[in-house]
């Protein structure tokens, strides 16, 4: 059986689960404290971090070469494009949510709050949600020019790209930051990819302290 050894709100595990999730790939959850660096966790990843996926009895880390991997081994349903030009389009975005949506928002907004009542490292410093809350309008404004231009973040076709957005942005509902309503086609987009058979499970996530959002309530599979 395949294990993955994550965080329920991390969003680079929730890319995993969601991308094995599209492929129907089952997978075993064991939640790791990777704070902790428990010997037996960096022995499977020296770089204390999580997604860890055991499969096929190798080891693997780094959430985007995991789903890389994946694609590779189970490419249907194609997550990435045939061309060079989608895949650079599909990589460049993937990178934008994982690095800079990640260090401007998910870490201002979200690690500020859940990490710190996890990890018991005090209360979260309030000018970093201040400086995320700013740059999340910034950033559904950048995925609202991009949706006014094509179907999915990084063309025509659903690919790995909006699941790393949708990782984010599903972590993010768990402390109510996210104003849907500033644009109706990121809202339209968000509704359709959260409709995937692959976001049951996140939906279904339990986060001792973060009750799932309200709006979870009116999703009907
Ligand atoms: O697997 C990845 O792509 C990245 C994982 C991390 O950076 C894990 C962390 O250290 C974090 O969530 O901040």
């Amino acid at each position: 059986m395949n294990r993955l050894f994550h965080v329920p709100l991390s969003p680079f595990c929730r890319k995993v689960r969601l991308v094995m999730g599209e492929k129907r790939l089952e997978v075993e959850l064991v939640e790791e404290r990777y704070w902790e660096q428990d010997p037996d966790f960096l022995r499977r990843n020296p770089a204390a971090k999580v997604p860890v996926l055991k499969m096929d009895g190798k080891m693997m880390a780094e959430s985007s070469a995991i789903c890389e991997y994946l694609e590779e081994q189970y490419p249907d349903p194609a997550l990435m494009p045939r061309d060079a030009d989608g895949r650079y389009e599909v990589r460049r975005l993937v990178a934008w949510f994982d690095d800079k949506f990640h260090h401007e928002v998910t870490a201002k907004l979200l690690y500020e709050r859940v990490n710190r009542k996890l990890m018991g490292t005090g209360y979260p410093d309030s000018s970093n949600v201040k400086a995320g809350a700013k740059a999340i309008k910034y950033h559904l404004d950048y995925m609202h020019w991009l949706l006014d231009h094509r179907r999915w973040l990084a063309g025509d076709v659903m690919s790995l790209a909006d699941f790393a957005a949708a990782a984010h942005l599903s972590a993010l509902d768990y402390i109510s930051d996210v104003d849907w309503n500033r644009s109706a086609v990121v809202k339209d987009w968000y509704a359709t990819i959260k409709s995937r058979p692959a976001f049951r499970a996140i939906l279904a996530d339990q986060v001792p302290g973060f009750p799932p959002p309200a709006h979870y309530a009116d999703l009907d599979f």
